[in-house]
């Protein structure tokens, strides 16, 4: 079994996160698995990525949404809460699978590793799962540059796989630069309160215990974390990246069904082709 562990992989931490990850996504919806990914790896994937972009691949994505993903022109009248019309920014350059496949192979071999899928069932009970056939949103990268965040949502998925390359230095201000921070099983207050006023989530303090939230959550990702989310759960965001350093991650993205592939307008939506 440990013989069909990729390289870029520490073995002993992955087989441990086995045993542990269904109890951290039931008790926290999110289950951190820190040196996940071997050190050189990292850097060599780094590099390759950073040496691709540099060539001119990429795309610049930048929309606007409410917490629920809907962008402008879904948004209905129809109810009319706070929540649905209130809308926060996005923006981060993506790499698609397709541009990084030749340069970066260990995401893919990691993207497609039974593995990686079996932890991801193990953590949140899935019978089965499939990669995406997307030819560009199977596994991608998202590089947060001076500027970029992701703005306060729920996702639409149960779950999510996200491994970090690079993490911002941290600041002096109540939130870091460029991290991502989530409100722990939020989605029943919201659902119950929704003309809440997100600005108290903008402000400089911690608002959530106040109001009857749990308090946010800014998980010290390092370089190599890997980190299972119930992201329909927890309001989440990255904050703005106000340093020069380069926020990187890549997503990898799993279906319930087999050959499921993005359709033509959200292909354009997200990876501009
Ligand atoms: O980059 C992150 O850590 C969070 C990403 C996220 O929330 C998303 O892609 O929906
Ligand atoms: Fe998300």
């Amino acid at each position: 079994m440990a013989a069909l562990i990729p390289k870029c992989v520490n073995g002993s931490v992955y087989q441990a996160a086995r045993a542990f990850c269904r109890q951290e996504i039931l008790e926290k919806g999110l289950c951190e698995i820190p040196n996940f990914l071997t050190s050189t790896a990292v850097t060599k994937i780094l590099s390759s990525a950073e040496r691709v972009k540099g060539l001119g691949k990429g795309f610049r994505s930048s929309e606007e949404h409410n917490v629920y993903l809907e962008d402008n022109a879904e948004t209905t009248t129809a109810v009319d809460t706070v929540l649905r019309t209130v809308s926060f920014p996005s923006s981060k350059v993506l790499l698609n699978q397709a541009e990084l496949q030749e340069d970066c192979p260990e995401l893919l071999e990691l993207f497609r590793w039974p593995g990686l899928r079996g932890l991801l069932q193990e953590a949140f009970a899935l019978p089965k799962l499939f990669c995406s056939a997307d030819p560009l949103g199977g596994v991608y990268l998202n590089f947060f540059e001076r500027g970029d965040r992701l703005g306060w949502h729920f996702d639409r998925s149960a779950f999510s796989v996200n491994l970090i390359l690079r993490e911002c230095p941290r600041g002096q201000g109540t939130w870091p630069p460029g991290a991502f921070m989530y409100i722990p099983d939020s989605k029943g207050f919201f659902d119950a309160n929704p003309n809440f006023d997100l600005a108290t989530l903008q402000s400089g303090s911690n608002p959530s215990s106040s109001v009857g939230l749990n308090p946010t959550v800014v998980p010290d990702l390092k370089p190599g974390t890997l980190y299972l989310f119930a992201g329909h759960r927890s309001l989440h965001c990255v904050s703005e990246n106000t340093t020069d350093t380069v926020r990187v991650n890549a997503i990898f993205t799993y279906n319930l069904e087999p050959n499921v592939s993005l359709n033509q307008y959200t292909r354009q939506k997200f990876f501009g082709s």
